[in-house]
């Protein structure tokens, strides 16, 4: 029978107290299965305190498209836009959107330290008009060569790396933002959940 060694509870308690909650993602229309896997690795990486997102297709995250990273991180399906924007931006979020745009910042601009939703657009058609009513910052990476942009999980990589460089050098991976009764609860589930997959998973003895 497997059960939790003590190091991978004690690296589930590390995930969740060094966890960026005031630091959020929302992949607005993203589709393409390999990108949404690839952005939920780069968050998991980076630790963001959420990732949003919607698809026309209700897409659900799961195995085959996030390789598992998706398990460790705290998502949400974004059903009524507007209230999503009202909601988060009552919070005291900033929201940064990404735009291959004119009228945008160098997105080394932005102090990523305060509560900030980065917003990625379509792979097609970029971010929607709603997200950009809702923008507080419009953010570009600069680009020097022939492609016009940059495929969007490496675009959500570069910026989650700087918002994670800024966040660093400000003491903010040091000490827990989650409330530790979420923390104890958030533990109790991925030490329940572990242990039911690894479980299932293992050939039973005749
Ligand atoms: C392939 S791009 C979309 C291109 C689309 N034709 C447009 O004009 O927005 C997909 C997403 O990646 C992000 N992105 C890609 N390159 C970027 C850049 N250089 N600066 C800011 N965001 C970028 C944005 O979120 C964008 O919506």
């Amino acid at each position: 029978m497997y059960l939790v060694s003590e190091e991978r509870l004690n690296k589930m308690k590390r995930i969740l107290e060094t966890r960026q909650d005031t630091l959020r993602v929302f992949m607005d229309y993203v589709y393409s299965p390999h990108n949404l896997s690839a952005i939920v690795r780069t968050c998991d990486a980076v630790n963001v305190g959420k990732l949003y997102y919607r698809h026309q297709k209700k897409v659900k995250l799961n195995n085959e498209i996030t390789m598992g990273a998706h398990k460790w991180i705290f998502h949400e399906y974004v059903d009524d836009i507007e209230k999503f924007y009202k909601d988060i931006k009552s919070q005291g979020y900033q929201v940064v959107v990404t735009l291959l745009d004119e009228d945008t910042v160098d997105f080394r601009e932005v102090d990523y330290t305060k509560p900030t939703l980065i917003v990625l657009g379509n792979e097609v058609d970029g971010a929607s008009e709603i997200s950009i009513k809702y923008a507080d910052k419009k953010v570009i990476i600069p680009m020097y060569g022939m492609s016009q942009s940059l495929n969007v999980s490496v675009a959500n990589a570069v910026i989650l790396y700087e918002a994670q460089r800024q966040r660093a050098a400000k003491g903010m991976y040091d000490k827990p933002q989650l409330p530790q009764e979420i923390i104890e609860k958030t533990l109790k589930k991925w030490a329940y959940d572990d242990i039911i997959e690894e479980n299932l998973k293992r050939p039973r003895k005749k």
